[in-house]
């Protein structure tokens, strides 16, 4: 269970009208989805960063369970996330960028060269393990880096718009990889506009307003 509690954060440096100050609560189960939406410049990335590790809170409390994940560095909270520009590695082909997931030293055993090949498969792009990034598509790049999230051993998966320009039926296909992600207890936040991909994996939703997070449809009980 992922925990946050007046986690809160303070940018120094900010435009006139600009939120400022964030503290945000935050429950989620392993296996639930929330999904958590809010205009331009509402906190989003900056929630995601929190939890992820990349931004320090001024106070507060993030743990899971009973351990402090702010003791613990960005690799070692058994926390994934899927940015909007998605990091991958230019002079890496697609193979190697979705192994640097499961090996960082890309020593990969049968096993993991087996689930690359499945996920590529699983995203119509079977035939293109051995392209560069800079030899595919937007979505098809994007295709990538979610099939990388989504192979990590995770605890908790942090989706940032996701599924974004994607057609439906590779949307449809990385719903089914996300929700076989939650039933083996993965706990997924998706911050997402768009109301299919909340439908379909949400569990619950909050908006994020003046810089707190609010309940915008109840966690189930
Ligand atoms: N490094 C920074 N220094 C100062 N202000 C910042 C910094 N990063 C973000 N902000 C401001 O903090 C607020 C929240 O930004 P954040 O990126 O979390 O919003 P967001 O909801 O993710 O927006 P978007 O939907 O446009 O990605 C914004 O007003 C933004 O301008």
């Amino acid at each position: 269970m992922l925990i946050a509690e007046a986690l809160s954060f303070h940018y120094s440096q900010a435009e006139p009208g600009q939120t400022l100050d964030f503290r945000f609560d935050l429950r989620l189960a392993p296996g639930q989805c929330v999904a958590v939406d809010g205009p331009s410049g509402a906190g989003k990335s900056t929630l995601l960063n929190l939890i992820a590790g990349f931004l320090k809170p001024a106070s507060g409390q993030l743990r899971w369970l009973d351990e402090d994940l702010l003791a613990l560095h960005p690799w070692r909270r058994g926390v994934t996330t899927l940015f909007q520009d998605h990091n991958l590695f230019d002079h890496l082909p697609v193979w190697a960028n979705i192994g640097l997931g499961l090996a960082p030293d890309l020593r990969l055993n049968a096993g993991q060269r087996q689930r690359i090949t499945e996920g590529l498969e699983q995203v119509g792009m079977a035939e293109m393990a051995s392209r560069l990034p800079s030899e595919l598509s937007g979505g098809q790049r994007q295709r990538v880096a979610l099939v990388r999230a989504l192979l990590r051993d995770t605890r908790l998966l942090l989706l940032d718009e996701p599924f974004t320009g994607l057609d439906r039926a590779n949307r449809e296909t990385l719903w089914v990889q996300v929700e076989r992600l939650k039933h083996s207890g993965v706990a997924v936040l998706l911050v997402s506009h768009d109301a299919e991909d909340v439908q379909a994996l949400a569990d619950y939703r909050l908006r994020l307003v003046e810089g707190r997070l609010i309940v915008a449809s109840p966690a189930p009980a």
